[in-house]
């Protein structure tokens, strides 16, 4: 704390009025500091120094007059208020009023009375002591004042900190919704939910301006084999890199959007839409003819691309996208079933082939055969309830013996309007994968019960073995359990039962198909490769997958002995049949020429008209007997 001052202006410190020695005990007591000046000047110096209680000024001090001084003392902002007390040897009353007049706090005549002087000295010592307290008071609540109006400060700035951090994530959090409710999260191209925006959008500005948009919509072919072949993480990565080939394909202002699954749609605007959206689609194809790399992986795909413009091809976003849909449909189906009968695409609707997919633009036609197949799906849902289904039988002749050596049960529909129909003039139209896998169910109970029947009855149908043909466009992974399922609770040999596998079923699962085909071996069923030639299945195929019989197209059959060469290609399909040391039968043989040759190259069975056309198990069992001895053309056989 601040030790209180006091001035003590006296030129001889030897005279009566000599204040030193009357105040230095009470200094040291009192707790204040005794300053001596011998001179005015001297004094004055002082006072610019140093902040005094009190200054006592003893009136005949030298070189300046003691009433100058005091006025000059007063004068000084510093030392203005400083109370001044004069000491005299002169205690004339005029000279007392003059020293008040000029500012004395107080007057005091020699002789001094120490015990006054020192209580005076002490009340002005005293009253700046709490002076200087209350300004010590002072300076510490405006340092506090202070201290708490910066405390106040930072405390705002750190508010507004936070505040302004809140209102940055609430955006970004706020983005993030906006992001997630419009953008699939693993491409990042846009939802669907946005695309019918951007549709809806698309329709309203093309009826403003009578313009037109295209919209492609794409499915990847095969992908579920990408899944289950190298697993989710690799098929998950293929759809985000074929997002980045699409995109890369598109202007900045076409819209990419993933569906779902391995659907994606492309919105075209501009002008021109139909034959920029032919181009696209033949750019984004060929931008999938290169392999993806995908974890050390090359993984190939493709993808059918169906195009459908607005407004000539549907009259709302909800029926374009229904089109563009059904045009991918059909591009799909061109490409699965290349000339499929049924299955083929109007010609009006116009295609392209490009390496890396197919492509189909909408036509009216489209809808119409939709509605077909929508027919035939609900009629044969209805045929299934209700017994319209049957099977009828094929016997299948040994070349060599001429004996009946197996049958082939053929699906047939007792139709109320159209009459008997084969599998082949409806399943084609059915979509139903569900419905066809529930068809093939009655199938192998039926083909199972009736091979059963037949081995408790006469030769020579109790020891032939009876191939079945599926209606359902792959095997499912429960399939070999529930034919061997029928085969054990009808008790019936291993070998007694055969399954004919399409090559497109084949060419099309081959990877997947593997451990189902040793499945069904494994359980007694033996397995034949139907209608060989039809789809380019290689032999190694058929090796590697141990195939026990190959049965040659009825084309190849129909083409022997025509110029072009068909016998010499019967002969090659039998030739590496043997050596692949697999049974060979021929279908569809109608003529005893085309017997003659099967036999002159060592075919081991057949069946056709020739011998006997599809019958019922009945008619078949009663019909037999007088075939066998009767209808063979041995003129042919020999
Ligand atoms: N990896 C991955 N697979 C998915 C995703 N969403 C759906 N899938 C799978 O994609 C497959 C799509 O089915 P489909 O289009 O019928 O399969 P596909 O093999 O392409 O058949 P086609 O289109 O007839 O050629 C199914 O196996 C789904 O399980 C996904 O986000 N990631």
């Amino acid at each position: 704390m601040h030790i209180p001052k006091v001035l003590l202006v006296n030129d001889e410190p030897s005279s009566p009025l000599a204040l030193e020695g009357l105040l230095a005990p009470d200094a040291d007591a009192c707790g204040y500091e005794l300053v001596t000046a011998r001179s005015g000047n001297a004094a004055l110096r002082e006072v610019l120094r140093h902040d005094f209680a009190v200054i006592l000024l003893d009136i005949g001090i030298p070189d300046m007059d003691s009433f100058d001084t005091a006025a000059a003392i007063r004068s000084h902002p510093r030392s203005a208020a400083v109370p001044v007390i004069f000491v005299s040897a002169d205690a004339g009353e005029a000279h007392r009023l003059d020293a008040y007049e000029r500012g004395a706090a107080d007057y005091l005549c020699a002789p001094l009375e120490p015990q006054v002087v020192q209580a005076k000295v002490r009340t002005f010592v005293e009253l700046t002591r709490k002076h200087l307290q209350l300004q010590a008071q002072a300076e510490e609540s405006r340092r506090i004042t202070a201290e708490l109006r910066s405390q106040r400060l930072q405390d705002l700035e750190l508010a507004n900190r936070e505040l302004e951090l809140e209102v940055a994530e609430r955006k970004q959090a706020e983005q993030r919704a906006h992001e997630l409710s419009t953008r699939d999260p693993l491409t990042g191209l846009v939802n669907r939910r946005s695309l019918i925006q951007h549709l809806e959008h698309a329709v309203a500005s093309c009826d403003r301006r009578r313009s037109q948009f295209a919209l492609l919509f794409l499915d990847l072919d095969q992908f579920k084999q990408v899944n289950d072949g190298f697993g989710h993480d690799v098929g998950d990565e293929l759809l985000r890199q074929v997002a980045a080939r699409l995109s890369a394909a598109v202007r900045a202002s076409d819209v990419v959007a993933r569906l779902g699954g391995d659907e994606f749609v492309v919105l075209i605007e501009g002008r021109a839409p139909g034959e920029n959206a032919a181009r696209v689609a033949r750019k984004i194809a060929n931008a999938h003819a290169r392999p993806f790399s995908i974890g050390g992986h090359r993984v190939h795909t493709s993808t059918s691309i169906g195009i459908a413009v607005y407004p000539q091809d549907g009259a709302s976003a909800r029926a374009l996208m229904k089109n563009a849909d059904l045009a991918m449909y059909r591009a799909k189906e061109e490409r699965e079933h290349p000339g499929g009968q049924g299955r083929k695409g109007d010609s009006q609707g116009g295609k392209g082939d490009s390496q890396g997919g197919n492509i189909r633009f909408f036509h009216e036609e489209m809808n119409r055969r939709e509605d077909e197949r929508e027919q035939w799906t609900g009629e044969l849902r209805h045929a299934l309830s209700h017994d319209q289904l049957a099977l009828v039988y094929q016997p299948q002749v040994d070349l060599a013996s001429g004996r009946v050596r197996g049958v082939e049960a053929q699906l047939v529909w007792h139709h109320p309007r159209l009459g008997q129909i084969d599998a082949a003039a409806f399943v084609p139209a059915v979509q139903d994968r569900g419905l066809l896998e529930r068809v093939d169910s009655w199938v192998m109970g039926a083909v199972c019960a009736q091979a059963a029947a037949w081995r408790g009855g006469a030769e020579p149908l109790s020891t032939a073995r009876v191939a079945l043909n599926l209606v359902a466009p792959a095997l499912g992974p429960d399939l070999p359990a529930r034919l061997l399922a029928e085969f054990r609770r009808h008790l019936l040999p291993a070998g007694a039962i055969v399954l004919e596998i399409s090559e497109a079923l084949l060419a099309a699962h081959h990877a997947a198909i593997e451990p189902l085909l040793r499945q069904l071996q494994a359980g007694g069923v033996l397995l034949a490769l139907d209608d060989f030639g039809h789809a380019g299945t290689s032999l190694a195929a058929c090796k590697k997958l141990g195939l026990d019989i190959l049965k040659i197209d009825p084309a190849f059959v129909r083409n022997i002995g025509d110029a072009s060469g068909g016998t010499d290609l019967v002969a090659a399909i039998v030739h590496l049949a043997r050596a692949l040391a697999m049974e060979v039968a021929a279908g569809g043989v109608d003529h005893a020429h085309q017997l003659a040759v099967l036999k002159t190259l060592g075919c081991d069975s057949w069946q056709g008209a020739l011998f006997c056309a599809p019958r019922s198990a009945a008619e078949l069992a009663q019909a037999l007997p007088g075939l066998i001895l009767t209808d063979l053309p041995e003129q042919h056989l020999t």
